[in-house]
């Protein structure tokens, strides 16, 4: 059979959310501080199906910050092209570029910088509201207290500021924030990196019953492969700004194919040890 008399797509399948193609970023030599320009994402090519939880995992350095920046447009890509639910993320400006910020929202690594320590927390999750939308001081005040509600954390301390709570309760704070515009993708830079152990899976676990009641998508960057092997469906591995395999999470951590996967994974003390079960820990 010849390409062109191929039956058209079945009407159920589904295109992903998010197609990332030949993403590729190289920062000029100056700016890097460096004898040469370093090409931070190489030909970088990955899918996202509505629903799922995407990592990329690697070592520091490999891109993975890089790569979701670029996404987000944070970064201008040197090349290579993003589609989010149909749309042609780097082609967009202006007020469609904010649009899109709405649907793709980001949750950063360090609760305790990310939070504006002159706020209430009511007010930091309200405030992308009165951006994106006409509702009243009213309005934005009771859905603030709704999500803060959704995240965990009692509605009644919602005049207080982020200083007074801790590291775990600012990022389901920072999570509420990410919400509160109804985001179909949230980009998850280490969610959990800063937190102590005891709180990690807590947070895991409270970013998945959001994901499940919000059918939410999440790309998520992990340096700690036990929690992406938990938190996972599936993920991209990532050296030198190339991805050098992608698979199911489970699958990929527990029967690295690549040489480099297999020498990450030696690398992880005690991974037959007890980090796991923290993290199967329930919440
Ligand atoms: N703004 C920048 N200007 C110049 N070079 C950069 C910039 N950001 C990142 N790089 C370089 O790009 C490469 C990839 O860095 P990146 O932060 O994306 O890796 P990473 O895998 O996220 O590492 P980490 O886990 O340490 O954050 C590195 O060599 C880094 O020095």
């Amino acid at each position: 059979m010849t390409a062109d008399r191929l039956p058209d797509a079945a009407p159920d399948v589904v295109a992903p959310l998010l197609d990332v193609r030949g993403l590729t970023k190289v920062f000029e030599a100056r700016r890097a501080r460096r004898a040469e320009p370093v090409v931070a994402v190489d030909q970088v090519s990955f899918q996202v199906e509505r629903g799922e939880t995407f990592g990329l995992i690697g070592e520091s350095g490999s891109g993975k910050t890089t790569a979701i920046r670029c996404l987000l447009r944070l970064v201008e890509p040197t090349s290579g092209a993003v589609t989010f639910g149909g749309d042609d993320v780097l082609a967009l400006s202006g007020p469609e570029l904010r649009t899109l910020r709405a649907r793709m929202q980001v949750l950063f690594q360090d609760p305790y910088s990310s939070l504006d320590s002159r706020m209430s927390v009511r007010d930091i999750v309200a405030e992308p509201l009165t951006a994106h939308r006409r509702m009243s001081r009213q309005q934005r005040r009771h859905a603030a207290e709704e999500m803060l509600r959704l995240v965990g954390i009692d509605p009644v301390f919602g005049g207080r500021r982020a200083h007074t709570f801790s590291g775990g309760q600012r990022q389901r704070i920072a999570l509420a924030r990410a919400l509160i515009l109804n985001p179909e993708l949230v980009v998850l830079d280490e969610p959990v990196s800063a937190l102590d152990v005891s709180v990690q899976a807590q947070i895991i676990n409270m970013l998945r019953e959001m994901q499940a009641r919000l059918s939410l998508t999440y790309v998520v960057v992990l340096h700690d492969l036990a929690v992406a092997r938990y938190f996972c469906d599936r993920v991209a591995v990532m050296r030198r700004g190339r991805v050098v395999e992608t698979g199911p999470a489970i699958e990929v951590i527990d029967n690295p194919q690549h040489p480099y996967t297999q020498e990450l994974l030696a690398a992880v003390p005690g991974r037959h040890g007890g980090e796991e079960e923290t993290v199967h820990a329930p919440g």
